[in-house]
C-alpha cells in the first residue's frame, strides 16, 4: 500500500452515478446512486461480485459511457453530460483507459499506437511531463518491441502495451479494469510496480479487480454490490 496524502487535491469526483440498461422488456439498473472520490496519488480499488456495475461505473468515470444520472469531474472538467467528441477530448487530455479487451489499435504497431494517444491528448496541461515513445516502452520493458503488431505480442506483453498507450497522455486520472488479468507472477508484479509508481508521480489510479495482490497495493477499497457501494 502507498501512502496517499490526504491533503492532496481531488482530481476525480463522481456524485450519485446512475445508470439503467433496457434490452426490450428487461430493464437493468447497474448504478444505483454511486459517488466516489479520488486524491492525487491516491490508488483506490473496487472490488465487487460480477454483475455488481464495475465495469460499468468504469465507463462511466472514463467518460466512455453516459450515466443516466448523476455526474463525473476529472481535474474541474466535466466529464459526464457531454456530446460524446467533447467527452473524448477531455477522455484524451486527462485520463488514461486499460479495458480488458485491450486499448491497442491492432492494424498499427506499439510505437503509432502510442503516438497516436500523445497526439490525441493535442493540448497538454502546462505541467504534464508527456514521455516520449521511447521512455515509455522502456517503463513498461518493451523498448525492443515498438514494431510489433497488438497480435504478435505475448498475453503479458499485450497487458504492458496496454498500460504503455494508457500512460501516454500523463493522464490526471487512470482507470483500469482487471490489469493484471491472467498474468503470471513476474508480469504482476511488474504492472503492480508501474501503477505505483504512477500514482506516486502524482495521478489518481482506479482499479476495478478481483485480485488480492491489486487490492494490496490500494490506499483504499470499496466494494460494489447490486450497483451500490456497500457500506
Ligand atoms: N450493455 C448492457 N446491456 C444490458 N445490461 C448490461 C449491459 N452491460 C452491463 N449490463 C448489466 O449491468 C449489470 C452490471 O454489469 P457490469 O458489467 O458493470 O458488472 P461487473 O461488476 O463489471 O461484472 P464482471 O465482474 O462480471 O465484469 C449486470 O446486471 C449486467 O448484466
Amino acid at each position: 500500500m502507498s501512502q496517499a496524502d490526504s491533503s492532496a487535491p481531488e482530481i476525480l469526483t463522481a456524485h450519485d452515478l446512475y445508470r439503467f440498461y433496457r434490452s426490450g422488456e428487461e430493464e437493468t439498473l447497474a448504478l444505483r446512486g454511486i459517488s466516489l472520490s479520488l486524491r492525487r496519488g491516491e490508488t483506490l480499488a473496487v472490488i465487487g461480485p460480477s454483475g455488481s456495475g464495475k465495469s460499468t461505473l468504469l465507463a462511466c468515470l472514463a467518460g466512455l459511457d453516459e450515466p443516466d444520472g448523476g455526474y463525473v469531474y476529472v481535474g474541474g472538467e466535466r466529464v459526464s453530460h457531454l456530446p460524446e467528441a467533447a467527452r473524448a477530448q477531455v477522455r484524451a487530455r486527462r485520463i488514461g483507459v486499460l479495458l480488458q479487451s485491450g486499448n491497442l489499435l491492432p492494424h498499427l504497431d506499439l510505437a503509432a499506437n502510442i503516438l497516436l494517444a500523445r497526439s490525441a491528448a493535442r493540448a497538454p496541461r502546462p505541467s504534464s511531463h508527456q514521455p516520449d515513445t521511447g521512455e515509455l516502452l522502456d517503463q513498461v520493458g518493451l523498448g525492443a518491441r515498438g514494431r510489433a503488431l497488438s497480435r504478435e505480442l505475448a498475453g503479458g506483453e499485450r497487458a504492458r502495451a496496454g498500460l504503455a498507450v494508457a500512460l501516454a497522455n500523463d493522464p490526471d486520472v487512470l482507470l483500469a479494469d482487471e490489469p493484471t488479468g491472467e498474468l503470471d507472477g513476474p508480469t504482476e508484479q511488474r504492472i503492480l510496480d508501474l501503477l505505483q509508481d504512477r500514482a506516486r508521480r502524482g495521478s489518481g489510479v482506479l482499479l476495478v479487480t478481483h485480485s488480492r495482490q491489486v487490492v494490496r497495493i490500494a490506499d483504499r477499497v470499496i466494494s460494489l454490490r447490486d450497483g451500490r457501494i456497500r457500506r
